[in-house]
């Protein structure tokens, strides 16, 4: 709703009311429509302002609406009659005007913002635009190229940016006391004026285009952006709300607008975790964390000193090897220093440390292990730590996979070690895994995920099981791509099919940047591969493509030795290449084990790499190792890049049809019984035999499917 006040003298004062950020809800609108109807009519008054409740201006239309049918008065009309009034209205921006807010705000005739104040229009991010006059209001006032950077990629900035474009008046103290009457209205109705444009316009907009294009490959709502403003600079105010209607209309109906809009709710729907044993967020106390210890300074754990440091957290980062310390302890404040001015943080960064001695995290809260993938290291670190560091601190680790359980059994509370998986460059990347085993305690748990947050990420709480969530998603797709080398396709083949799907980089271009070595060492470990064990296609009782390791046994690592699946400019180089040597190694390895290649679909390479991901998505809901479709969803979405615009690959599920999913599964494990993660899952049989529930009802089914006993 929205209330109406009078303050002293002729201003009226209506105030958005719709906790927590004033989403213009239907009855939000019918407010306003109410409000301003008052203020017309009362002689008194001669200046109207509308602000928000609670310090928060607007965060846009309500997005919890979208899935419904339209109630209430519509957005548009209502802001054109708030600019076509002939009492000044101003908006009071304090907190946040974002989307719906900020295009009510460019609807009244003054903008007066809080210099902390928060604005943009994120509406792509959502997959829209701005659909309520933001695409053709704001270019006419800001001008296009600004406009342009702005809506294509949704970013906010605060009120002096703003201020610096014209587009509002920043004041520091209450905004309670606007005082805008006496002055003429004709120069400030946004849709009078005409659009300022760079006289080299066309190829402008060309090579935005093209830049969108690039930068978010298949998704709709960045080229619709820049349609709207084509029209904008082309054409005059009222064509241009018809082509931004048009083009909003076909972004709302799009399967991407609802991918999008569920990627926006899951990523806040797994900050509320729970665990199977009841403890969930809202009943278990973080510790607040001042000062922390990391262990290994290889490439993650200089990434995660960064990330704590940035947080203000005072770091003791330890490496035992001098060299590896050395460098690190060039290396760090730099990167600190590089993210801190990227940021321009209020915090200032945490005290860094650097030793080589484990004894000097003594008097630490919490200690990240970072070291070598290799279990007894780890061990030895957790029995050294246990040992040295105070009762009650927090013992966690980063392992990318291996058995909390274990590390935890050597300490002497086991109670207080988690795993905190941070993805690469960890000082970047949004997502956190947070691991928790059977013993590991509420409090442990919600201080992992509490310092998560405070680190900017997206924390998700996922049991303990090989490769946690991510991971043991990923390798039944490597395993599929690896199976169509040997089945005929190319690597480039692949990853173009990938790619073309969304994900920024295909399977093996990602593997060459990560890495080869990684998965040969953990496939080592595993007794997989390494001397003594026999070069055939069936290993542990199942089809195994022994094709990596030998990329690997060649000397052939990825980008940091110049060549991997693809050839690179020399060790450390970027831009990959088609290389010859990897034909005819694949030529040679059909050869010699008697394949005959076959020209793959593309179809077939995109299912089989998918929906093998997808399968094993359904078998960690079934095994409980992820409270809830959305968790896998976040996980893949801000750690491993699947495209935000199909959801997460448990939502894209949804989208295609889980009996679809589940007739390719059952029709490619035909054809390849040895392959276990072609077999359907129980679960993804349960719901299609139920008809097939929307993804938010999953959690629930499961749970109920849990108690009866049928997972
Ligand atoms: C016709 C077309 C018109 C137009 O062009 C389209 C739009 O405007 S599209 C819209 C364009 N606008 C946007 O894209 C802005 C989207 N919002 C944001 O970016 C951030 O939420 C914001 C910066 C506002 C606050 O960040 P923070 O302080 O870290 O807090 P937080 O993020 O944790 O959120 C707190 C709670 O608020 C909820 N909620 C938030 N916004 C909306 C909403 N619009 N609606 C409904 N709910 C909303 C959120 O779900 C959460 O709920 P819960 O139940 O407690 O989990």
């Amino acid at each position: 709703m929205a209330t109406y006040s009078r303050l002293p003298g002729s201003v009226a004062l209506i105030t958005l009311q719709n906790p927590p950020v004033n989403a213009l809800s239907a009855a939000v609108r019918q407010g306003i429509v109410d409000t301003v109807q008052r203020a017309l009519k009362d002689p008194k008054v001669t200046s109207v302002v509308i602000c928000g409740q609670n310090g928060k201006f607007c965060g846009g239309a309500d997005i919890r609406e979208f899935a419904g049918p339209m109630l209430g008065p519509p957005l548009v009309p209502m802001i054109h009659a708030i600019e076509a009034v002939d009492k000044p209205v101003a908006a009071a921006i304090e907190g946040v005007a974002l989307g719906g807010g900020l295009e009510l705000a460019l609807g009244c005739h003054y903008r007066i913002a809080h210099s902390k104040a928060l604005l943009g229009l994120p509406e792509v991010t959502l997959g829209l635009l701005p659909g309520a006059g933001g695409s053709q209001r704001l270019p006419r006032l800001i001008g296009l190229t600004a406009a342009l950077d702005l809506i294509t990629t949704g970013r906010q900035h605060d009120s002096s940016f703003f201020s610096s474009l014209h587009l509002l008046c920043v004041c520091s103290q209450s905004i309670s006391s606007v005082c805008v009457s006496g002055q003429s209205l004709d120069s400030r109705r946004l849709s009078t004026l005409p659009c300022p444009c760079p006289p080299d316009v066309d190829s402008l907009l060309d090579k935005t285009m093209v830049k969108v294009r690039q930068r978010s490959r298949g998704a709709l709502a960045p080229v619709a952006c820049v349609q709207a403003l084509m029209a904008a600079a082309s054409l005059p105010y009222t064509q241009g709300m018809e082509k931004e209607r048009d083009l909003l209309t076909t972004l709302f109906n799009s399967g991407q607008a609802r991918a999008l809009q569920y990627a926006f709710f899951s990523q806040r729907v797994v900050g509320k975790w729970s665990l199977p044993s009841g403890a969930s967020w809202d009943n278990s106390a973080a510790r607040t964390i001042s000062k922390a210890a990391v262990i290994g300074l290889g490439t993650m754990g200089r990434g995660i000193v960064v990330a704590l440091a940035l947080t203000g957290i005072s770091v003791v980062a330890v490496e035992t090897q001098e060299k590896q310390l050395a460098e690190a302890s060039q290396v760090v404040p730099a990167m600190l220093q590089r993210e801190a001015g990227r940021r321009s943080l209020a915090t200032p960064p945490g005290v860094i440390s650097f030793s080589s001695n484990l004894q000097d995290v003594c008097e630490v809260e919490l200690v990240i292990e970072a070291v070598f993938e290799d279990m007894s290291l780890k061990l030895q670190v957790f029995r050294h730590l246990t040992s040295v560091c105070r009762p009650g601190t927090l013992l966690c680790s980063n392992t990318s996979g291996l058995d909390i359980d274990r590390l935890a059994a050597v300490t002497q509370s086991p109670g207080l070690v988690v795993g905190m998986h941070f993805f690469a460059p960890a000082h970047v990347m949004k997502l956190l895994e947070v691991v928790y085993g059977p013993r590991s305690s509420p409090e442990a748990v919600a201080t992992a995920m509490q310092l998560g947050k405070r680190m900017g990420k997206v924390s998700v709480a996922v049991g303990n099981c090989p490769g946690f969530v991510g991971n043991r998603m990923l390798k039944p797709y490597l395993e599929q791509a690896n199976f169509l080398l040997e089945e005929g396709a190319t690597p480039q083949q692949v990853d173009e099919v990938l790619e073309e799907f969304g994900f920024p980089m295909g399977v093996f271009r990602m593997s060459d940047l990560s890495g080869l070595d990684v998965g040969w060492r953990i496939r080592k470990e595993a007794g997989l591969t390494g001397p003594g064990v026999e070069s055939t296609r069936t290993r542990q009782g199942r089809r195994y493509s022994p094709l990596p390791d030998q990329v690997c046994e060649a000397g052939r690592l990825g980008q940091k030795t110049g060549r991997g699946w693809y050839q690179y400019d020399g060790p450390g180089g970027r831009v990959a290449r088609s290389d010859h040597w990897v034909n005819i190694f694949l030529e040679a390895y059909r050869a010699e084990h008697g394949l005959v290649a076959r020209s793959i679909a593309p179809e077939e390479i995109l299912e089989r790499c998918l929906y093998a991901l997808i399968n094993e998505g359904f078998n960690i809901l079934q095994d409980a190792m992820a409270a809830g479709p959305e968790d896998i969803d976040a996980i893949y979405v801000f750690g491993y890049g699947w495209p935000r615009h199909h959801g997460g690959p448990m939502f894209h599920a949804g989208q295609v049809g889980l009996g679809r999913i589940l007739e390719r599964l059952q029709h490619h494990h035909h054809n390849h019984p040895d392959v276990p993660h072609l077999k359907p899952s129980t679960l993804l049989r349960r719901l299609v035999a139920v008809g097939s529930p929307p993804v938010q009802k999953w959690r629930e089914f499961i749970n109920k499917e849990r108690v009866h006993s049928q997972l």
